[in-house]
């Protein structure tokens, strides 16, 4: 008998009723034929000697699972969701003749079959709904259709809603971040933008325009007791010294800005957020993000575009672009790069691919980094506390 034997049936077995006959049984198949089909039932075809083999009445040698069951198909996508990116169909084990399916929470359109032949699943427990998902039931046989090997996976998938993913969105100044950044807004995806965050924490009267003030003097005041920004960003974009103190000054107000915003989007339990930090990489927040998209320009047209919107000098520009990482550093440590060097229209394009990357499923760090993560961990330790404590108490 091939080694691999014992492993593989133990696995295939891992759900029969009786699962010591069932072992047995694959291990005589297993040691004839040197295969074991996948899964824990059904999928013969992989081997067809495995598949035809019977004892000496005639009967198949392996024996089927005491629970008949039945395989569907289902492809779930947000309801609420306004640009729903279909996700692979997902597969799964429902028990024949269970109460019926979530009947309530399907759409009418999707009634498609009889109610007695929607099935429930089985891997959630019957009162379970489903609020919020359409489900397109397709034959197993579908192509690319997945049979999911745990529950795990499946409600992994309907948690969806709770997920969480920090997309860092950074380039060099006037690449086109907030160009980007409003694409992602207009798909409903919430932007963190620190450069708005950075103004707020200088506004006239705050604790970053007091530290402003004391360093860099009343001189960058203007006659409104404002900030003159472009006076600052002179002094500081020709200094480096300079541009180190105020990024000193200003980074305790900015990041905590930052993680307010995030934190507050996190309860409102968005899925997916965008942060646009120019100085993602500079300040080694990139490892808060996943993925990290780079919006890239060549220099030239980088230096056309800062010098046509802000209407400052090629040395003021120039002096900007090199206070910050080279743009093609930048480009190597990214994830994602958007190329926005072409058209509005190459943006345009290049953005629906980079949305479909970034808004597929969440894996499980992603989850766990959550609203819904948290809470779901929160009521795990619980339950564990309360559970303990009923065991110790009744062992005292
Ligand atoms: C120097 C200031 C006053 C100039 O203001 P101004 O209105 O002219 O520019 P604005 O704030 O819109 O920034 C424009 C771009 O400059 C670049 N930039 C801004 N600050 C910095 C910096 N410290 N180092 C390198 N690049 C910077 C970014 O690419 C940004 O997108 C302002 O940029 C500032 O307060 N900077 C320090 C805060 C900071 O680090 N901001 C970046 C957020 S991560
Ligand atoms: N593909 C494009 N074609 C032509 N112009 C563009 C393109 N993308 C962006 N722009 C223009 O280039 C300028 C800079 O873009 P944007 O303001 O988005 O850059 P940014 O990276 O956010 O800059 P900053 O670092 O200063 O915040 C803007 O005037 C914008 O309209």
């Amino acid at each position: 008998k091939p080694v691999f034997c014992d492993k593989k049936c133990k696995k295939r077995c891992s759900k029969a009723g009786v699962k010591d006959r069932c072992i047995k049984y694959c291990g005589i198949c297993c040691g004839y034929c040197k295969c074991v089909p996948s899964g824990t039932y059904g999928n013969k075809h992989e081997c067809p000697c495995y598949r035809d083999m019977r004892s000496s009445k005639g009967r198949p040698k392996e024996k089927r699972k005491k629970e008949k069951e039945t395989h569907f198909v289902f492809f779930l996508t947000h309801a609420r969701d306004p640009n729903p990116l279909p996700p692979p169909p997902v597969s799964f084990t429902v028990a024949a003749g269970a109460s019926p399916l979530f009947r309530r929470s399907v759409k009418p359109s999707c009634r498609a079959l009889p109610s007695d032949r929607l099935p429930s699943l089985r891997l959630l427990d019957g009162r379970r709904r489903l609020p919020g998902f359409l489900a397109f039931r397709y034959p197993s046989s579908e192509p690319g259709s997945k049979r999911l090997s745990s529950g795990f996976s499946v409600v992994e998938r309907l948690l969806d809603k709770g997920r969480m993913r920090i997309v860092g969105l950074t380039g060099g100044i006037s690449s086109g971040k907030s160009t980007v950044s409003n694409l992602f807004k207009a798909h409903d995806i919430p932007i963190v933008d620190a450069d708005l965050i950075a103004r707020d924490v200088v506004e006239k009267g705050t604790g970053g325009w007091k530290k402003v003030v004391s360093a860099f003097g009343e001189d960058i005041l203007l006659s409104n007791g404002e900030i003159d920004r472009r006076k600052l960003g002179q002094i500081v974009f020709a200094d480096p010294a300079k541009r180190k103190l105020l990024n000193q000054l200003l980074a305790p107000y900015i990041s905590s800005g930052i993680l307010w915003k995030i934190v507050k989007l996190w309860m409102k339990g968005y899925k997916v957020i965008v942060l646009d930090i120019p100085l993602l990489f500079e300040a080694k927040m990139d490892r808060w993000t996943k993925p990290t998209i780079v919006v890239w320009v060549d220099s030239e047209t980088q230096l056309q575009r800062l010098v046509a919107r802000d209407g400052q000098s090629e040395d003021d520009a120039r002096n900007r672009i090199n206070a910050q990482m080279a743009l093609d550093l930048k480009r190597d440590k990214a994830d994602i790069v958007i190329d926005n060097t072409g058209s509005l229209d190459d943006l345009n394009q290049r953005f629906r691919e980079v949305l479909s990357e970034v808004t597929k499923p969440l894996s499980w760090t992603e989850f766990m980094l959550s609203r819904q993560g948290a809470l779901t961990t929160l009521v795990v330790v619980i339950i564990s506390a309360i559970t303990c404590r009923k065991f110790y108490k009744s062992g005292v």
